[in-house]
């Protein structure tokens, strides 16, 4: 195996009875990498995860996590902590105790600074004291990766860590992310917020229903000549219109949706990004002044909605 490589799964396929929730898996994960995996609801996400995670085993393939090849009755390897289907915590328990019960249960250490640690590392050392029973999706999000942490795991595994987080707890949980990975662990995440996965992956995973439709470096989805749909506003819409129309691979979309109605300054177009150059151009010789352009959704997005159509449509 790759001395690089956490994960390393080679024709992983999973059935649950006549569903093939996994099918044919390729998937590589170097060490000290942010891997993003996403797809449309019921691609098998959690199924992928669930394996990384020693919670099922494949019925098909080969899986090598952390230097070692799974076998079917063996757990996951020392080093994997996550979770799958939000975080399993005691809600009669306060945060602390929650943590400190996992502590005393692994490492028969009940020593409160390890707890601390993590507790401050995710933002929750103010709320410390109170029960989970009252605590919101995001504050159990950010317990459960406190108790992934207590492990200091070398695989970090979770299923859509970021689901109700508020912006302040988002960026405790991508700082966490961020500084783990630079310390050389790797983590393994889902999400259905590609914004999300920009920010903190250098490499996704794109699956729909059961199967890779791409992985790879992010910067090799927005570097395809794909055409995109962008927004146009300027200082004349009359004369870029007319520009736009003008200019080969630029097309002009008719919009018949009530907001960008309403704005009648702004003109929908797809292109790809070389006759967008083009068009820019023929806007500045014509001293028509171009004060907004941007994607209407972004690369990745564009390209996980063409890729996992593309896929749906082949069933
Ligand atoms: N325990 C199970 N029993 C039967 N079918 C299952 C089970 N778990 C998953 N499946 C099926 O396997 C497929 C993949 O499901 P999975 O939960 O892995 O998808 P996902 O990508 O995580 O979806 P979501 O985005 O909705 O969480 C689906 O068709 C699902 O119905």
């Amino acid at each position: 195996m790759d001395a690089t490589a956490a994960v390393r799964g080679r024709g992983i396929t999973k059935y649950f009875g006549d569903v093939v929730a996994l099918d044919n898996i390729e998937l590589n994960v170097a060490q000290g990498q942010i891997h993003g995996l996403v797809g449309p609801n019921g691609a098998g996400k959690t199924t992928l995860l669930g394996l990384l995670l020693g919670l099922a085993a494949a019925d098909q393939g080969r899986l090598e996590i952390l230097g070692t090849a799974v076998a079917r009755t063996s757990p996951a390897p020392e080093g994997v902590a996550g979770f799958v289907d939000g975080p399993g915590l005691y809600p009669s328990l306060s945060a602390r105790q929650n943590l400190a019960a996992l502590a005393a249960l692994r490492t028969r250490d009940t020593r409160t600074a390890a707890v601390d640690d993590v507790l401050d590392q995710v933002g929750l050392a103010d709320v410390a004291e109170d029960k989970v029973r009252g605590f919101s999706l995001g504050m159990r999000q950010r317990l459960g990766l406190a108790a992934a942490l207590l492990t200091k795991p070398r695989l970090l595994v979770l299923d859509e860590p970021s689901n109700g987080l508020d912006p302040a707890g988002k960026k405790h949980v991508h700082g966490v992310l961020a500084r783990l990975a630079a310390q050389g662990a790797t983590v393994v995440l889902s999400s259905h917020r590609m914004d999300d996965l920009e920010a903190l992956c250098s490499e996704v995973t794109i699956l729909a229903t059961g199967r890779v439709v791409f992985s790879g470096p992010l910067h090799k989805l927005s570097a395809e000549n794909r055409a995109l749909d962008y927004r146009l506003r300027t200082s004349d819409p009359h004369a870029a219109r007319t520009t736009a129309l003008g200019t080969a691979g630029v097309h002009v979309i008719e919009s018949c949706d009530a907001v960008n109605r309403l704005d009648a300054e702004v003109l929908l177009l797809r292109a790809p990004v070389a006759a967008l150059d083009e068009l820019v151009a023929r806007l500045v010789r014509a001293d028509v002044a171009v004060r907004e352009l941007a994607p209407v959704v972004s690369p990745l997005e564009a390209a996980f909605l063409a890729l996992t159509e593309q896929q749906e449509a082949s069933r």
